[in-house]
């Protein structure tokens, strides 16, 4: 019996060809997104009819979907937030979701660390501002030094610190779970999010996207930092609230932002593509050639698995036991 499986994220295969030669060589009918960019509910709904597993990116993964697919046995991310998919549906009919923890930590710390420099240092303005034929030498700030405040020390944040180890910054760490053994490893410590909004001049963000964290980074929190405050956000774009980001850095209450994630994707707001103060990129964290490549075939693995009657890893949903 052939499995349809559909997969949506452009990337997935871009820099291999074995994670789609692992489905291949299973013989599945394989459905691929043409759209080039991840799906909207309708959309997914449309491509995936008759899907026994899903193998996603940010596509909207609604209760709608889950329930218009009968035929579904596995929901498999590419990456690791899981906040796009309806864990709760997809529970109810006792279907594993898994995820690909661990295997784009890297790539992600890696682009916060770019994104602080490019802010602090204007290098994307300097950039495009010599090409245009000028010669505008771009007064910066140090990182080097600094007070660092990451919001999340899981997998990807602790690589941000232990980057951070050589810019010699003091370190203030924030996380429902504190390990102090970590701490002392990265010289850093563990304090309230007050104490870190009013020291921090980088504020790095690495928290999942969940009801207690969204709208984290609001008004009252851009006006609690300082004025030299460099905020990035390379995890959920529901992390921040937008709007106030905006005035925040029009009205100069901090001096800088990167985001590498938005509440809606592509953001569309002219107003927040047009600060001079601000440096955007299209969710990028993920994306080397390394990390596509193990995200490709940790997912493909999963679903693998699945149909095949075996265990998958990261189950992220809770499955009620058979009664
Ligand atoms: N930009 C990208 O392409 C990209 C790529 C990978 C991951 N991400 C995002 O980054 C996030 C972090 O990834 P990770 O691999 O480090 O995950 P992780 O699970 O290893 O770390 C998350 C940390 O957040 C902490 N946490 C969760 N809820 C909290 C709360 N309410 N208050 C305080 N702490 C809380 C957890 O204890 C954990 O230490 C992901 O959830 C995802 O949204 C973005
Ligand atoms: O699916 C993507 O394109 C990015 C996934 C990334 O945000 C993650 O959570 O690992």
């Amino acid at each position: 019996m052939s499995f349809k499986i559909v997969v949506t994220p452009r990337s997935f295969g871009a820099a291999s060809p074995r994670p789609m030669e692992l489905l291949q060589n299973k013989g599945y009918e394989i459905v691929r997104n043409s759209l080039g960019r991840p799906l909207k509910e309708m959309e997914l709904i449309r491509l995936a009819g008759g899907a026994d597993a899903l193998l996603v990116g940010i596509d909207e993964v609604t209760d709608r979907v889950v329930d218009s697919l009968p035929n579904l046995k596995v929901i498999s991310k590419y990456g690791v937030g899981v906040d796009n998919i309806a864990l709760g549906a997809a529970s109810r009919r006792g279907i594993p979701v898994t995820n690909t923890p661990g295997v784009n930590t890297g790539a992600v710390a890696d682009l916060a660390i770019g994104l602080m420099l490019s802010v602090a240092r204007q290098i994307s303005a300097a950039d495009h501002s010599t090409k245009n034929g000028e010669w505008k030498r771009f007064m910066g700030s140090s990182l080097y030094g600094k007070t660092v405040g990451i919001l999340g020390t899981g997998k990807i944040g602790r690589a941000v610190a232990k980057r951070l180890r050589g810019f010699e910054v003091e370190l203030l760490l924030y996380d429902e779970f504190k390990d102090s053994v970590f701490a002392g490893e990265v010289g850093g410590r563990y304090a309230d999010l007050p104490e870190i909004y009013g020291k921090a001049d980088f504020i790095s963000l690495h928290l999942p996207l969940m009801p207690a964290t969204g709208g984290l980074i609001g008004e009252k929190e851009l006006r609690a930092m300082k004025p030299d405050a460099i905020v990035v956000n390379t995890a959920r774009g529901g992390l921040v609230d937008e709007k106030a980001l905006v005035r925040a850095l029009r009205e100069k209450w901090i001096r800088g932002a990167a985001l590498d994630a938005f509440a809606a994707e592509p953001p569309r707001d002219e107003e927040l593509l047009g600060l001079p103060n601000i440096v955007l990129t299209p969710h990028i964290g993920a994306y080397t050639e390394e990390a596509v490549l193990m995200m490709g075939m940790q997912s493909a693995r999963n679903v693998i698995a699945v149909l095949e009657g075996k265990q998958p890893e990261n189950v992220v949903n809770e499955i009620p036991k058979p009664s």
